[in-house]
C-alpha cells in the first residue's frame, strides 16, 4: 500500500474538523476527496503533509510512519501538494519556481554548492533538464523566463502542479486544481493528470468541487461531511448514495 491513514482526527478547540479518518491509497491510483464546504478536506491535506499535528491517528507512506513529520521531510519522503490559493514565488520566473522544488532532489551538499564540485555541475544539468521537460509537458516551456505572476490564472495553476511534481513525489495532493479554470482548461487538465499518473507512476489524491472533473478522473472517492467519512467507493456508487445526496442538498439550501 502506498498510503495508509488510520483513524486520523484533528480538533480545533471544541470542533472536530477531522474525525476518525481512515483511507488506503494504492500505487498508481487517482482518488477524489469530496464533500461540502467546511467538511474538513483541506485539514486532511494539512494533516497528511505535516502542517498540522493530528490529535489522534497515524499516516504511513510505504509502511513508514510519517505522522506529524515536518512538511519538508514529508516532501522528501514523497508527498507533494498544491494549495487551494495559488502559492507560487510570484517574482521568480516560471523556471526558477520549478528549480526551487527540484533542489529537493539534488545529491550534492553545501560543500558541493560552494566549491562547484563535479557532482554539483552534473546535478545542476540534470535538474535543469528535468525542469524543462516538465514545463514542456505542461505547455509552459516558452514562458519559462517570464515572472510567474505574469501568467494567466489557469497557467499558474498548471505551474503549481509542475512545481509539486518536480520534487519527484510518489503521492501528489491537489487542492481544487480546476478552480477558476474554464471548461476547456479543465478538460485539458484532466488529460494531463491522467497522463502524469501513468508516466510518472504516481498516485493522486485530489479535492475538487467540479463534479464532472471528479467523476471523469477519479477511480475511487471518499466523501467527508462534518469531518466524518460518510461514503467511500467507485464514483457511480458514491454519486447515488443517499447520505451523499443529502449532504450536498444541505449545501445547496
Ligand atoms: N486552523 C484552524 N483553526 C480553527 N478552525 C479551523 C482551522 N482550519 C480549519 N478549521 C475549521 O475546520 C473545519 C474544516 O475546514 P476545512 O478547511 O478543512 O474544510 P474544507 O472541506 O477544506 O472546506 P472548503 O471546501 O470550503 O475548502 C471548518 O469548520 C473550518 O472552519
Amino acid at each position: 500500500m502506498l498510503l495508509e491513514v488510520k483513524e486520523l482526527s484533528k480538533m480545533f478547540g471544541g470542533l472536530k474538523a477531522v474525525d476518525n479518518f481512515s483511507i488506503e491509497i494504492k500505487q498508481n491510483e487517482i482518488m477524489g476527496l469530496i464533500g461540502p464546504n467546511g467538511a474538513g478536506k483541506t485539514t486532511v491535506f494539512n494533516l497528511l503533509t505535516g502542517v498540522y499535528e493530528p490529535t489522534m491517528g497515524y499516516v504511513k507512506l510505504l509502511g513508514e510512519d510519517v505522522t506529524a513529520q515536518k512538511p519538508y521531510i514529508i516532501t522528501e519522503k514523497g508527498i507533494a501538494r498544491t494549495f487551494q490559493n495559488i502559492r507560487l514565488f510570484k517574482d521568480l520566473t516560471v523556471l526558477q519556481n520549478v528549480l526551487v522544488s527540484k533542489h529537493f532532489t539534488v545529491e550534492y551538499g553545501l560543500f558541493g554548492a560552494i566549491f562547484r564540485t563535479k557532482i554539483y555541475n552534473k546535478e545542476e544539468i540534470r535538474v535543469r533538464k528535468e525542469a524543462e521537460e516538465l514545463l514542456d509537458r505542461f505547455g509552459l516551456l516558452e514562458k519559462m523566463n517570464l515572472p510567474a505572476n505574469s501568467l494567466p490564472y489557469g497557467e499558474q495553476r498548471r505551474l503549481e502542479i509542475v512545481r509539486a511534481l518536480a520534487t519527484n513525489p510518489k503521492l501528489l495532493l491537489l487542492d481544487e486544481p480546476a478552480a477558476g479554470m474554464n471548461p476547456q482548461e479543465t478538460a485539458e487538465l484532466m488529460d494531463l493528470i491522467k497522463g502524469i499518473k501513468d508516466d510518472f507512476d504516481i498516485s493522486v489524491l485530489l479535492i475538487e468541487h467540479d463534479m464532472k472533473f471528479v467523476m471523469g478522473l477519479c477511480e475511487r472517492l471518499v466523501v467527508l461531511d462534518y469531518g466524518k467519512i460518510i461514503a467511500k467507493g467507485k464514483p457511480e456508487e458514491v454519486k447515488n448514495n443517499p447520505r451523499v445526496v443529502e449532504a450536498y442538498l444541505g449545501e445547496a439550501e
